[in-house]
């Protein structure tokens, strides 16, 4: 008996001459609809699954190879005897091959305007259904759901090479292929529900690269996407120049884009080992890295570098000057690309920041399992500051507490900010107790904090950060407050005649 082969794709790429290549091997081939039209104009011999099934493709192509005269012969066991007696007894033929790729699905999701009926025709139900049989049934059934792999399938045919680990290798890839495509169908109906957190959690993504390592160059890492993305992402930045992004790199620039995304006017945020190490804001993208650069000169150094407006050749004349690892902006004018390209070890990276749209929802995981939380948006206006201390803040200290709390929110947990003049001038991150992060920032601040504010990124537990901040000159507090010993802090303020303003919002970050 000639051996069979089903072909249904959606995606018609090289279909007609892996048929070609099918049918010179010795295969019959039989297709549905829009495949066999195709592969009748090339001039192969196809059969319609109709004279098979003896059902007319129906319901608007709902139904077409959804049948037992399909599946029995996709999943009928060879070398069962009971399987192969019932086969005969229904007349069905085994089918050796499966070709099938799918409706595209994540196509149509992001096409603009797209409608939700459309989008539920283009759930696939007949293909994933071949492909599932076919990978279940992989001793017998070769199974391809990727173009790409037409070759090599043709080839191992050619070879005889077509051994079991090959079949259960592109079985494994069916059904990683069919998960992937029902967490996206599943991802989008979660979009119409109003229920958060379902009883099971699924998430897919693609590749978009293997990392030369991980975190450190003894691990293994690679770059994965989320297939279903309309807006501006890292992972579809447009690399100008430079080399590949490392695993540190995109962790690093991913912090950077979080910052920056607080920040409306021309701001500036370098960022060293997921911490911000400096922020500037200002009338001009330049004059806010200049300020941004004088927040910290020497961590800078090896950074990365996040700004919300073109890089103009001003201030690509202050980039240039120093070692950064990643220059990441919406645009580079050309005298500043043609500036920084002249630096081979800059990678510049161009994303339109201000159609960046954070995914809402925070994914971690622990050993055995995945904490899942709302991405920290949470933003406070000068309206909801609660002033609790007798002395009321200016008004340019205020400018500087909101631009110091939106600081301190990115950074890791304990931490304090100090902040003048619409720069960060001390960072005090990741300590395990809150006077340790105070004292390396008010050390870094050094004379700059006379007459600068101090945010934390949680209430103080005790009176001694509020003490280290008046004694090193800070005229302004903004903190959540809730402690049950705010009143010592605010007597502190009071004696040192600081100004303290409660958020009510606390802003951990581990
Ligand atoms: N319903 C069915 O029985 C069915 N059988 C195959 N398909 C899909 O139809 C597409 C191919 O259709 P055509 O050959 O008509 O262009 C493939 O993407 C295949 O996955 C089906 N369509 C969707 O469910």
């Amino acid at each position: 008996m000639k051996k069979r082969a089903l072909i249904s794709v959606s995606d018609k790429t090289g279909v007609a001459e892996f048929a070609k290549g099918l049918e010179a091997k010795g295969f019959e081939i039989l297709s549905t609809g829009g495949t066999i039209r195709l592969l009748k104009e090339a001039g192969v011999q196809a059969i319609p699954v109709e004279e098979v099934t003896n059902f007319p493709e129906m319901l608007d192509g709902r139904v077409k190879t959804l049948h037992p005269m399909i599946h029995g012969g996709l999943l009928g066991k060879r070398d069962n005897e009971s399987h192969r007696t019932q086969m005969e007894e229904h007349d069905i033929a085994p089918i050796d091959l499966v070709a099938v790729n799918l409706y595209p699905f994540k196509e149509t999701v992001q096409k603009p305007g797209v409608s939700h009926d459309e989008i539920i025709e283009n759930i696939d139900i007949g293909g994933p259904s071949m492909l599932r049989s076919a990978a279940k049934n992989f001793v017998d059934v070769l199974v391809v759901a990727d173009p790409s792999d037409y070759p090599s399938v043709l080839a191992a045919l050619e070879k005889e090479e077509d051994t079991y680990a090959f079949r259960q290798q592109l079985a494994a890839k069916v059904f990683r292929h069919t998960a992937h495509y029902d967490a996206m169908i599943a991802a989008y109906f979660q979009t119409q529900t109003e229920e958060v957190f379902p009883e099971t959690y699924t998430v897919t993504y693609e590749k978009v690269q293997d990392l030369r390592y991980g975190e450190n160059p003894h691990q293994q890492a690679a770059f994965y996407k989320s297939p279903i993305q309309n807006t501006a992402t890292l992972a579809t930045a447009n690399q100008l120049h430079g080399k590949e992004l490392s695993y540190n790199n995109i962790q690093d620039t991913n912090a950077a884009l979080e910052i920056l995304r607080d920040y409306k006017e021309p701001a500036a945020v370098a960022v060293k080992h997921m911490n911000p190490c400096g922020i500037g804001i200002g009338a001009t993208l330049a004059e806010a890295f200049g300020r941004t650069y004088e927040a910290d000169p020497v961590s800078i150094f090896g950074g990365i570098v996040a700004c919300n407006r073109p890089v103009d050749i001003k201030t690509a004349e202050q980039l240039s000057s120093i070692f950064l690892e990643i220059v990441v902006a919406p645009s580079f004018d050309e005298d500043a690309l043609a500036l920084l390209t002249k630096k081979k070890n800059i990678r510049l990276l161009e994303l339109d920041v201000s159609n960046q749209q954070a995914d809402q929802k925070r994914m971690t995981t622990v050993d055995g399992g995945a904490l899942i939380q709302d991405l920290d948006v949470k933003e406070v206006t000068a309206d909801e500051l609660e002033v609790v201390t007798e002395k009321q803040p200016t008004e340019a200290e205020i400018a500087d507490l909101l631009f110091a709390w939106k600081a301190v929110k990115h950074v890791k947990s304990n931490a304090i900010v100090l902040a003048k003049d619409a720069q960060t001038i001390g960072v005090g991150a990741g300590q395990m107790n809150r006077i340790g992060a105070a004292e390396i920032a008010i050390k870094q601040a050094g004379d700059k904090a006379k007459g600068a504010v101090l945010a934390s990124d949680a209430f103080f537990p005790m009176p001694d950060t509020v003490e280290a901040a008046a004694k090193a000159g800070v005229t302004a507090i903004i903190q959540p407050g809730g402690s049950k010993r705010d009143q010592d802090s605010i007597d502190v303020c009071n004696q040192y005649g600081i100004a303290m303003v409660n958020t009510s919002v606390r802003h951990f970050k581990h």
